[in-house]
């Protein structure tokens, strides 16, 4: 059964006019590796441990700015037309239908949560019930692209909108016209050139005051309380990582400071962001998170999290391949292609783009691989290739197709063939929505640890948004968990301590 909207009765939650607190025991293991005093011989213990924590979560929901970098491209422009659509009611004639908007495929606008059972009912909530979060119908869109194309015109350039749907947005979108971007071919496709209309010239440190200054003026324009800035522009080569260049913050700011060229324009809009404290969220699979910016970001405690969104094959890899190996069968092949003709795979058409993504797409099976000691040896992993050819044509309709070949018991083997079709930015428009929601929420979140003396903020590094990203930046030092079920666990869980619920372990031994 689903019901709209809950109320968690209990003497550890308090709901607040401006906040809600909550007191949790959080259960987790200790595990240790020890020495037998008598036989010498080591051994490993797991100890259960309950740790308390107090979490305050600020109710007063903002009135968010949205900045998107890349906000003229297919991502962009379908994310704000979408938006309106669902704002202004807008229904459009298809071959098929009449279409109502909806938010599907998104984590946040589309699914639910257990919150329990009645009178022998799985009862089910929206996963947006859980915390006061962002109606995404609120949000104000804006931005920056290096192409000059308002809204309107760069909606029909991406042909992801039904043409009567398209003729309907037109009004409110063709006066929305991106602010110039920060532009450098060394570090997109050449084919990108003809569309670097609309740039900020200066050097780098004038750049990144630019964007300081565009963020202030949009947020004050618009009078919103808080921004968000997202990158969906084109995914540009790795950044070289050197000492003295962009180790550390210090260097990293030098470097600026020198306009030194191996700084990448989504390293820059990031500074901008880190300095201005407004989260920014790298949707692309680029490093734009150096090492520099991230010490940069911790100590000035802004939010910061990426890489690349996971939209379609990538996230379906995360899925099957932990099926697979929870299930103790050996995935020994994994060979992921698919083509498409939108301007981002033009982009990626180049090597260096396109390794980018071959290094977000492949090292998204590490953490599942290593987890199963029974069917990998140390250092053993599948065979695994990733092909992304461009093929004008089919536009945003990506054609993706994979393979998945694994031993099973005696000697068997098993071919899995999947084959996927859909406009790869009606996959994105909804992730974006949701990084951009759960990063605004984070940031109204405090918790405190047993013997922490005061209320803190999650880590700068936002690895609660992971389950929306094909490569989750994670803080130095922790683990990286690509696994689609325990990246969505995880996050569902920390919202529900946040109201003094524990996680859902689906034992329902009410039943048993
Ligand atoms: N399913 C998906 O669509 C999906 C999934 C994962 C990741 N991504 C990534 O999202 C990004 C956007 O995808 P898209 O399909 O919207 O691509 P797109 O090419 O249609 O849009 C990118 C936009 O960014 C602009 N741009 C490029 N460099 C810029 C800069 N330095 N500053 C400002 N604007 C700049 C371009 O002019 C273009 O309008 C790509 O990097 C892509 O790899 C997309
Ligand atoms: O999310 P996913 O389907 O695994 O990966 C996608 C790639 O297959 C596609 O070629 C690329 O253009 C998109 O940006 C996205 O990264």
């Amino acid at each position: 059964m689903f019901i709209e909207k809950f109320r968690v009765d209990s003497p550890n939650v308090t709901y607040g006019e401006d906040e809600i607190r909550s007191l949790y025991r959080y259960e987790t293991t200790e595990v240790v590796h020890e020495k037998d005093n008598v036989s010498g011989s080591y051994h490993w213990t797991v100890r259960p441990k309950t740790v308390s924590y107090e979490f305050k979560t600020d109710a007063r929901v903002p009135k968010l700015g949205v900045m998107l970098v890349g906000w003229g491209g297919n991502n962009g422009s379908t994310l704000t037309g979408g938006v309106i659509a669902n704002k202004e009611g807008i229904s459009w004639a298809t071959k098929d239908k009449v279409q109502q908007a909806n938010y599907f495929g998104s984590l946040t606008q589309a699914s639910t949560i257990r919150v329990g059972s009645y009178n022998g009912e799985e009862i089910y909530a929206p996963f947006k019930s859980l915390l006061p979060m962002v109606n995404p119908d609120d949000i104000v869109f804006g931005g920056w692209d290096i192409s000059d194309m308002n809204l309107a015109d760069a909606m029909a350039r991406a042909r992801v909108f039904e043409i009567d749907l398209q003729k309907q947005l037109r009004p409110y979108m063709e006066k929305m016209v991106p602010l110039p971007g920060i532009y450098d071919p060394d570090f997109i496709a050449a084919n990108q050139g003809s569309r670097a209309n609309n740039v900020i010239k200066g050097t780098k440190k004038e750049q990144v005051q630019q964007i300081i200054k565009d963020i202030r003026e949009f947020k004050e324009a618009n009078k919103v309380d808080r921004v968000v800035v997202l990158w969906t522009a084109n995914t540009e080569r790795y950044s070289d990582v050197i000492v003295g260049l962009n180790d550390t913050m210090e260097n990293l700011l030098a470097s600026m400071d020198k306009n030194e060229a191996e700084i990448s324009p989504s390293t820059l809009y990031g500074i901008a962001c880190v300095l201005e404290n407004v989260p920014f969220v790298n949707g692309s699979p680029q490093n734009t998170f150096v090492p520099g910016l991230i010490d940069l970001a911790i100590h000035r405690n802004t939010l910061i999290g990426g890489d690349d969104f996971k939209s379609g094959q990538t996230k379906m890899k995360s899925v099957l391949v932990d099926f697979l190996v929870g299930a103790g069968i050996k995935p020994t092949s994994i060979v992921s292609y698919n083509h498409l003709g939108n301007n981002d795979g033009m982009n990626l058409s180049a090597p260096q783009t396109f390794r980018s993504k071959e290094i977000s797409k492949s090292n998204v099976v590490d953490d599942m691989v290593s987890s199963n000691g029974i069917l990998y040896e140390p250092g053993e992993h599948p065979d695994h290739v990733v092909v992304i050819k461009y093929v004008p044509y089919v536009g945003d309709s990506k054609r993706a197709m994979d393979e998945y070949t694994s031993e099973i018991f005696m000697g068997g083997k098993n071919t899995i063939v999947l084959h996927n079709t859909c406009e790869d930015s009606l996959l994105a428009a909804p992730i974006i929505l949701d990084l951009v929601i759960l990063a605004e929420l984070s940031t109204r979140i405090q918790l405190k640890a047993e013997g922490e003396g005061k209320f803190h903020s999650f880590h700068p590094v936002a690895t609660i948004l992971s389950y929306l990203t094909k490569a989750p930046l994670v803080p130095p030092g922790t683990p990286v968990v690509n696994a689609l079920s325990k990246q969505r666990a995880m996050l569902e869980n920390i919202l529900r301590a946040c109201i003094g619920l524990s996680p859902e372990n689906n034992m329902i031994l009410e039943y048993k």
